[in-house]
């Protein structure tokens, strides 16, 4: 185990905002676990009427640039639950310079843990992008990492500071090691929009779960961190990673979601690619939130007709439910396997395939090849259940399904075990285990 947090050099001071007591936070402070060096306080008499608070809200409250956070944000409660503050956060040798609620600070774990290891030099970090060195398999772990800054998405400015103050003390509290590392960045936000600090953090910060307290509000503030390195990966709308972020470790951690060949670009989803299936639908997403038209291989495809296609192959995998995924093997099941079988393995071949056309590994994936790895066991075809178990096993660990992945090795080991081994032969029973 790490430690968690730097040692207190000094008694903690206010928040930078708290214009209500924090009556709703009944966990014990910690926060003289912190060190804070934060002079600055709330200059501004807080609003108390909700008139009042909403007026101030429109002057004072910067919204992430998510627009469909406007939404989800209470003015009303708002006030009332934010208590903001600079401080830095020891993990392991690393320091993070944090903008983040006290109550959300509260809750991070005393002691980090270790994040797991990574696979060695799988990954080399170019200016423009990030690259395989060599052939990588579905479900490795590349990189891990943890953030230089981390930050509220939305910030509640009421305490004498301009936003561009905000990222610009947030870049001064980085360490001495880090910072002109972060001032290198690049500024990819149009320059009428931020000032240099500002638009190089929201350029490269990206969106992380940290624990909420519960509160009206508080996870629609969201939290976002800048990874120095991280940062080098460009978007791709057939992404061959998927990050995570674990609390416990404080780590940014990068997977494989399919086979990478060596020299292949290594690329993310900087959004929900399952909520804008046609290429005019995440064009338009990515310019409105990261400012930037995507030149990714799927959107650049080479014609009007190549495009057509990509997006009815999206809009038909966008379209089908769980329980449309889900049913073909029921009914053959309900129809204790009289119909055919064959006819159920095609459905999900063919979904199997277009998701990988579109390198889209989402959850209706798994689904998929755990179905298929199921039709295959019924039947006891040994090494095709084991191919798709296998599949199934390393989608598993991508969402790192760890207890799942562990049954899933267990099947392909003892196929016997597997509750619909053999039930082709036995229909009128019910699956074992
Ligand atoms: C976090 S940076 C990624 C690394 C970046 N290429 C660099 O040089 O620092 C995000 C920026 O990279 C560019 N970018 C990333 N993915 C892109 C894509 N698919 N198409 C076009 N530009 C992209 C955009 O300018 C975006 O604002």
């Amino acid at each position: 185990m790490r430690r968690g947090f730097l040692p207190n050099r000094e008694v903690d001071s206010d928040p930078l905002y708290s214009p209500y007591p924090a009556t709703r936070n009944k966990k014990p402070d910690r926060s003289d676990r912190l060190v804070s060096d934060t002079a600055l306080c709330s200059t501004d008499a807080p609003p108390y009427t909700v008139k009042e608070l909403k007026f101030w809200g429109q002057k004072n409250i910067r919204l992430a640039d998510d627009p469909s956070m406007a939404a989800k944000v209470d003015l009303d409660q708002l006030g009332s639950s934010q208590r903001l503050v600079f401080r830095h956060i020891k993990v392991g040798t690393v320091e993070v310079s944090a903008l983040l609620d006290c109550a959300v600070l509260n809750m991070l774990p005393t002691c980090f843990s270790d994040p797991p290891p990574a696979l060695e030099n799988a990954i080399e970090f170019r200016r423009t992008g990030v690259f395989a060195n060599f052939d990588i398999r579905a479900a490795a772990l590349l990189h891990v990492e943890i953030p230089t800054i981390v930050m509220q998405n939305t910030l509640v400015l009421n305490f004498g500071m301009t936003s561009a103050e905000v990222y610009r003390e947030l870049m001064r509290r980085a360490s001495a090691k880090t910072l002109p590392a972060l001032l290198q960045l690049k500024n990819f936000q149009p320059p009428e929009m931020c000032e240099v600090e500002e638009g190089i953090l929201r350029s490269h910060a990206r969106g992380i779960a940290l624990p909420a307290p519960d509160v009206p509000g508080s996870v629609a503030m969201g939290h976002s961190a800048v990874f120095l390195q991280a940062s080098r990966l460009n978007h791709c709308c057939s992404p061959n990673v998927m990050l995570r972020f674990d609390p416990q470790s404080f780590a940014l951690t990068v997977h494989s979601i399919r086979p990478i060949a060596k020299g292949e670009e290594i690329a993310h989803s900087y959004i929900d690619l399952t909520s804008a299936p046609t290429r005019d639908a995440r064009r338009s997403l990515l310019r409105d939130i990261c400012h930037f038209e995507c030149l990714c291989d799927r959107c650049a495809l080479p014609d009007q007709a190549a495009v057509r296609e990509s997006d009815a192959r999206r809009q038909r995998i966008h379209d089908r439910s769980y329980a449309e995924i889900l049913e073909p093997f029921e009914m053959w099941l309900r129809s204790n396997g009289r119909r055919d079988l064959q006819e159920v393995i095609a459905f999900h071949l063919a979904a199997v395939e277009e998701m990988q056309v579109e390198g889209l590994y989402h959850d209706p994936y798994s689904v998929h090849v755990r179905t298929l790895a199921a039709c295959f066991a019924v039947q006891e075809d040994l090494r095709s259940f084991r191919a798709w178990m296998g599949k199934a096993r390393e989608a598993a660990l991508t969402r790192l399904a760890v207890k799942t992945a562990v049954d899933m090795l267990r099947y392909i080991v003892y196929p016997e075990t597997f509750p619909w081994w053999g039930w082709v032969q036995r229909p009128q029973s019910s699956p074992r285990g």
